[in-house]
């Protein structure tokens, strides 16, 4: 679909190049906030997209990844359905209905998000004709040759999962094509326990598969507070999943006689081995810059990203990068907060900055985990006399009731207990939990406030009150020992 509306663009060269105020390349999230934004602020704005609206997270990445979730959800739920006196037979998966269903949900999804139909209420112009390349750092040139110039240029054009150059890497599905496997795979390898790896450790484990772990990190969920990578850890060894970290490299991926894939792997000085009927790999997320021209905007990529300073600003002043484009938070929250400061910034010659300690994020393992602020490690980093409460979910009513007492909440406050430095949930809920805190935090609330405020019974929430009641007591201690 083509929208352009010319009386909202100048045509300024005589080769017809449309000229705006602000171009936009990409329409995922980041590009999608930041071109309502620079229309609200009374921009000429057009969108350059070369695939489908929405960008990763609503078409390969989170709705779809949610949805396998929730699908992981039911099977678990009906296999346990008999500790509530529910006798069900044993749950199969039929892949090609939960493929169907995925697709569906992610149908549904983008239906409400409605993208072409914001932007033509917002009088922004949206041009899909393909990719979007730099020509210089004020032009850019569609795939259908069509030319676009602009006083300010924002690049949100997201990334792609990486694959290992490794022999056989070919043999590999990488996250975004999960939904193409032609059958559910029997035996599972997935190389890389980011957000993304253990979230499809969870969903192939629930779906009946055997499944294999494999990262060169320490641990999984390297960004976690590592006392809730622990949790996870353990849970995933107890459903069966068979966890390496610490490897030393994936040596390569074979195709066997019988249709299978050999993997190998360096553990230390061991080479080992599994055969196995799906590689995933899930190992990083480079920006999608390959054929973008910014070497003609004179703009370098740095670690497959294109860093940008604090504003979003490249080392070209007036072209932006946002969103998972500039490597940092790979997160939808973080591409929309992002897309908003940068086009205030383009516009107004603003220097708005976002709040990135306040970015809750977490993923729908088998228990969910999820995190907000600074780690353990890093608040006593900061102020090593931070305080730390833990309140298990065992002592939560909540979870009792619906016998989901693994897990537990982290509070951090400073020595003083006047600030919320973060908070790390794994266990049921543990992303609205977080979330809850988060709130919390952007409203500037205190220990004390957050430890009086009164919640409903009986809610997996009510773990927030009882570790800032905790704090206060732990607190108090601290400040004493000052
Ligand atoms: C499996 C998976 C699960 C995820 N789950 C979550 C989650 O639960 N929660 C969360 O917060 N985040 C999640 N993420 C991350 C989230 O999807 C991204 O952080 C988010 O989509 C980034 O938004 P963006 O706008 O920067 O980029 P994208 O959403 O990738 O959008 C970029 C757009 O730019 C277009 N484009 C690229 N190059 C060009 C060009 N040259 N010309 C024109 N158009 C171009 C692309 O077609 C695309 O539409 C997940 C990611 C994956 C892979
Ligand atoms: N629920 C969510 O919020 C969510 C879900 C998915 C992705 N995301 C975001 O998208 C981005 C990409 O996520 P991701 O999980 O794909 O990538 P990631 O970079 O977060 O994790 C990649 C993992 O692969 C491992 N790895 C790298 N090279 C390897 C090798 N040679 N062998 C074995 N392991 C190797 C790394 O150690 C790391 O643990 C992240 O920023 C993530 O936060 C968010």
């Amino acid at each position: 679909m083509t929208t352009t509306t010319p009386e909202t663009a100048s045509n300024t060269s005589s080769d017809a190049t449309q000229h705006y105020d602000v171009a936009v390349i990409g329409a995922g999230p980041a590009g999608t906030a930041a071109a309502l934004r620079a229309a609200e602020l009374g921009a000429s704005v057009v969108v350059l997209e070369a695939g489908r609206l929405g960008g990763t997270c609503v078409n390969t990445g989170c709705v779809p990844t949610r949805v396998l979730a929730k699908t992981a959800r039911l099977v678990r739920e009906t296999r346990s359905a008999g500790d509530y006196g529910v006798h069900v037979n044993a749950p199969t998966v039929d892949w090609a209905a939960v493929v169907e269903r995925v697709h569906e949900r992610v149908d549904a999804v983008r239906s409400i998000k409605r993208e072409a139909g914001r932007f033509a209420e917002a009088g922004v112009d949206l041009i899909q004709e393909g990719r979007a390349r730099f020509v210089d750092d004020s032009t850019l040139v569609l795939d259908s040759g069509r030319r676009i110039s602009a006083t300010s240029i924002l690049v949100c054009v997201g990334g792609h999962s990486r694959r290992l150059p490794v022999p056989g890497n070919e043999l590999a599905t990488v996250p975004e094509d999960v939904l193409s496997l032609p059958e559910l795979p029997r035996r599972v390898a997935v190389i890389g326990a980011g957000n993304t790896g253990a979230q499809l450790v969870t969903v192939f484990n629930a779906f009946g598969s055997d499944v294999t772990l494999l990262d060169v990190a320490p641990r999984i969920l390297i960004a976690s507070d590592a006392s809730i990578a622990e949790v996870v850890t353990t849970a995933f060894e107890g459903q069966g999943v068979d966890v390496h970290t610490g490897i030393s490299t994936v040596e390569s991926l074979e195709r066997a006689a019988d249709g299978a894939i050999t993997i190998t792997w360096k553990e230390g000085d061991e080479s080992l081995s599994r055969e196995v009927n799906a590689v995933i790999m899930a190992t990083g997320w480079p920006a999608d810059v390959e054929d973008l021209g910014l070497e003609n905007a004179g703009i370098e990529v740095v670690r497959s990203s294109i860093p940008a300073d604090r504003y979003f600003r490249t080392s070209v002043p007036h072209i932006f990068s946002i969103g998972d484009a500039n490597g940092r938070d790979m997160l939808v929250q973080a591409a929309q907060f992002e897309g908003e400061a940068a086009a205030e910034n383009a516009v107004l010659g603003a220097n708005r900055r976002t709040p990135h300690h306040l970015l809750p994020a977490g993923g729908f393992t088998d228990p969910d985990y999820a995190g907000v602020g600074l780690t353990q490690e890093q608040a006593r980093e900061q102020d090593p006399g931070c305080v730390v409460a833990r309140v298990p979910f065992s002592a939560v009513d909540r979870a009792v009731i619906d016998d989901r007492e693994s897990g537990f909440l982290l509070l951090i406050a400073d020595r003083r207990r006047e600030l919320i430095l973060g908070a790390h949930a794994v266990g049921e809920n543990a992303i609205e939990v977080v979330q809850s805190v988060t709130t919390a935090m952007a409203s500037g609330v205190d220990v004390a406030t957050l430890a009086n405020v009164r919640f409903a019974y009986p809610t997996y929430s009510a773990v927030i009150g009882m570790a800032a009641r905790v704090l206060l007591a732990e607190a108090a201690v601290a400040v004493d020992r000052d």
